[in-house]
C-alpha cells in the first residue's frame, strides 16, 4: 500500500518555506521539491543524503528486427563495465555521493559477474512484434525483483532512489507503452534511440505499430501493456517506483525508459505520482508525453538521451539543495523582520 504524503506537514514546510528571506516563490521548483520531500519524509527538514541509483538490466527479442544501431552483446558488456565502476553512470553516482546496484533481470549474458544482481527471470524478452514479450507471469516475477530490491534499500536507509537501465533495443519497448498509456499518436513518440538513421526510425515505427495490432493490449491495464509490449528491466523498474513509493521513498525518474516504467507503476498505482521527481527531458520525444500524463515537470535540459539513471543521478544534487534552503536559511523573524 501507497501512503498519502503527510499533507499537514507539508503545509508546515510551505509556511517555513515562505518565511526564508527570500520573495515568496522565488526559489521556483526548489521550494515544490522541499515541501514534497518534507511531505514524503514527515518532517518540514528532510535529507536525501543516502542516494542510490538502481540499474536494472534487461535484454529484447524485438532487437531481431534491426530497431536499435548497436547488437545485444552490448548489454552484457556494459553490465562488466557498470560492474568495474567505468560506466557514465557510474562516473556520475560517485560525483553525486549515490551506490550504484546492478540488477539483472533478464539480460542474455549467461556469465556471473560479481557485483551484479542476479535476478534473471528470463533470458531476454520475446520478440514483441510477433507476440508478447512476456507472461503475466514473468512480468509480475519481474516487477516483484524491483519491489524488493527497493524495499531493502529503505530499510537499509536510503531516503532517495534514482531509477537506472541497460537494455539494447529499449527504447522501442518504451515507445509502444507511451502509445498505449497515453493515447498519443505513435508516429509521434518514436525516437532514435542509441542513434538510428532515417531509414531505421521509420522501420522502428513500423515494427511497434505491428507490435501493437499483434498483441492488442489493453490500455486500462497496465500489467497487460507491460507484459505484451514491454521488457524485464522496464518491469523491474516499475516494481521499483512501488517498492520505493510503499516504504515512503522519493523516486528519481531519468530518461524515456525510467519514464515508461514509472507511467506503467503509475497507472497500476496513481498514489506513486506524489513519489516521483523528473530529473531531465530526454531527446526521446516520448519522454515528455510520459511525463505529462504523470504531470512531472523535469528539472534540467541538457540535450541528454543515454539513460542507465544518469540524469537522474545528476539531478540528487537540486533535491540537497532544496533540503539545506529549508535548513540554512535564516527567516524573517530571525532578522527581527
Ligand atoms: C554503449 C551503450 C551504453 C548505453 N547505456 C545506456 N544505453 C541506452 O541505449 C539503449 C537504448 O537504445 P536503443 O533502443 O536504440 O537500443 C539502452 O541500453 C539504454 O540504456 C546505452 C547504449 C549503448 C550502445
Ligand atoms: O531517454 C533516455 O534515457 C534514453 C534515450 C536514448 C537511449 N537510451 C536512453
Amino acid at each position: 500500500m501507497v501512503k498519502q504524503l503527510h499533507l499537514a506537514v507539508m503545509e508546515e514546510a510551505r509556511n517555513r518555506w515562505d518565511q526564508l528571506t527570500k520573495p515568496p516563490g522565488s526559489l521556483g521548483k526548489l521550494e515544490e521539491i522541499g515541501i514534497r520531500l518534507a511531505g514524503i519524509q514527515g518532517t518540514v527538514f528532510p535529507s536525501v543524503e543516502r542516494r542510490a541509483v538502481v540499474v536494472m538490466c534487461g535484454d529484447h527479442g524485438v532487437t531481431a528486427e534491426g530497431v536499435s544501431a548497436f547488437p545485444s552483446e552490448v548489454t552484457g558488456l556494459m553490465m562488466q563495465n557498470f560492474a568495474g565502476g567505468k560506466a557514465g553512470v557510474n562516473v556520475l553516482a560517485r560525483q553525486m555521493g549515490a551506490d550504484v546496484h546492478v540488477v539483472d533481470v533478464g539480460s542474455r549474458c549467461e556469465v556471473e559477474i560479481p557485483g551484479v544482481l542476479r535476478k534473471k527471470i528470463k533470458s531476454g524478452t520475446d520478440n514483441l512484434a510477433v507476440g508478447p514479450a512476456m507472461t503475466r507471469d514473468e512480468a509480475l516475477a519481474a516487477l516483484e525483483v524491483g519491489r524488493e530490491t527497493a524495499r531493502n534499500l529503505s530499510a537499509d536507509g536510503v531516503q532517495v532512489i534514482a531509477l537506472g537501465e541497460m537494455g539494447i533495443g529499449n527504447t522501442t519497448p518504451s515507445s509502444a507503452i507511451a502509445a498505449v498509456l497515453t493515447g498519443h499518436p505513435l508516429a509521434e513518440l518514436v525516437g532514435r534511440g542509441t542513434g538510428i538513421d532515417e531509414n531505421t526510425l521509420s522501420l522502428k515505427g513500423q515494427v511497434i505499430q505491428r507490435a501493437l495490432d499483434v498483441n492488442q493490449p489493453n490500455p486500462q491495464d497496465a500489467l497487460d501493456v507491460l507484459a505484451k509490449v514491454g521488457g524485464l528491466e522496464i518491469a523491474g523498474l516499475a516494481g521499483v517506483v512501488l517498492g520505493a513509493a510503499e516504504a515512503g521513498t522519493a523516486v528519481l525518474v531519468d530518461g524515456v525508459i525510467a519514464a515508461a516504467a514509472a507511467l506503467t507503476a503509475y497507472r497500476m498505482e496513481p498514489a506513486v505520482g506524489a513519489y516521483l521527481f523528473a530529473s531531465h527531458l530526454s531527446q526521446e520525444p516520448a519522454h515528455r508525453v510520459m511525463l505529462a500524463a504523470m504531470e512531472l515537470s523535469p528539472l534540467l535540459q541538457l540535450e541528454m538521451r543515454l539513460g542507465e539513471g544518469t540524469g537522474a543521478v545528476l539531478a540528487m544534487p537540486l533535491l540537497e539543495a532544496a533540503t539545506r534552503l529549508v535548513r540554512e536559511m535564516a527567516t524573517f523573524a530571525d532578522l527581527g523582520l
